[in-house]
């Protein structure tokens, strides 16, 4: 898989304070990453290391295959647009003007990709309306235009929901997607709000105490959480004959358990049973929603 980012046994100590402790992590070409953490995990720390704003103690990553030790990783970083904790917006400008102070810091020759720009962010009808006069949303969304500026395809967001109404979340849901979908934008989301992360992210990178504890795809993860009803009997085979001839998806566990996968009338099902002689001994339903994946992960990361 060709990766955009990499970082291998990263560190970042503070004193004796290990903000980052051997963070591995792999963020693919194209996909959209959610970081997770709790506060204070470790996700802004890792994005200020990326960004250049800091040096890390030990170990090193590397940016389109770049390691952080050659000279090159500053034209790398040059391909990241970043926010990181709050916009880095002028709130006495307009978006138009906050714009062109982006392209002339990045010596960008002319001022044409600005109208394209606004009208990406949704920005395009704020005429003279300054920054500071900007909904928290419409702030975030100048600050990811001020990322785009240099035409990067690696976007940074660090909380982007944060403290945003549900309109907002969708416009910045919806800004972020249209970036990736179609201009192939590879995107890192560091949250920790998993239900609206779980709406874009392709991948996930699991963090705790500056540790990566699970990378996993999203298909992988949804397989994983998987809704299913969890059967105990006393006879598997007969089970097994039932299940095939109701024509229902399943595993068999152990020679007593399995997985159900699609909905079971359970009338049905235990009156066929009772006809091949087999007893349910248990019955419950299994889901495994993004949340309890991940407190279970955590949970299991605190008994490491
Ligand atoms: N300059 C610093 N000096 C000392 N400790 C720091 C410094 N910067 C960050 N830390 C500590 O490192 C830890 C990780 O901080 P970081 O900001 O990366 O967490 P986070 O996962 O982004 O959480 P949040 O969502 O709260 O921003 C925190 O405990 C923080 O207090």
């Amino acid at each position: 898989m060709d990766y955009i980012l990499t970082t291998r046994a990263l560190s970042k100590h503070y004193s004796h304070f290990k903000a980052l402790n051997g963070l591995s992590m792999h963020v693919p070409k194209g996909s959209i990453y959610g970081f997770v953490g709790k506060n204070g995990a470790g996700k802004t720390t890792l994005i200020r290391l990326i960004c250049g704003l800091q040096n890390p103690t030990s170990g090193d990553y590397s940016l389109y295959n770049i390691s952080n030790g050659s000279s090159a990783i500053l034209n790398a970083r040059r391909r990241i647009g970043a926010v990181v904790e709050t916009p880095s917006i002028y709130l006495n400008m307009t978006a138009e003007e906050n714009l062109k102070q982006q392209y002339q810091i990045l010596g960008l020759p002319s001022f044409d990709g600005i109208p394209d720009l606004l009208k990406l962010v949704g920005l395009e009808n704020t005429g003279k309306k300054k920054a500071k006069n900007f909904s928290l949303g419409m702030r975030q969304r100048l600050g990811i235009a001020v990322a785009l500026a240099g035409d990067p395809d690696f976007l940074v967001l660090d909380e982007p929901a944060n403290g945003l109404d549900p309109q907002g979340i969708i416009e910045i849901r919806e800004l972020i997607l249209k970036l990736n979908h179609e201009r192939q934008i590879t995107v890192l989301i560091s949250s920790h709000i998993l239900d609206e992360l779980s709406r874009l992210a392709t991948h996930y990178g699991f963090i705790d105490r500056g540790h990566m504890v699970k990378e996993i795809s999203a298909r992988d993860l949804e397989a994983a959480c998987r809704k299913c009803v969890q059967i105990k009997v006393s006879d598997i085979q007969a089970l097994s004959r039932v299940l095939d001839n109701m024509g229902l998806e399943y595993r068999i566990l152990s020679e007593s358990q399995a997985d159900i996968y699609s909905e079971i009338n359970v009338t049905r099902l235990s009156l066929a049973l009772v006809q091949e002689n087999c007893e349910i001994l248990s019955l419950h339903e299994h889901d495994e929603s993004l949340e309890s994946y991940y407190m279970n992960l955590l949970g299991g990361a605190s008994h490491e």
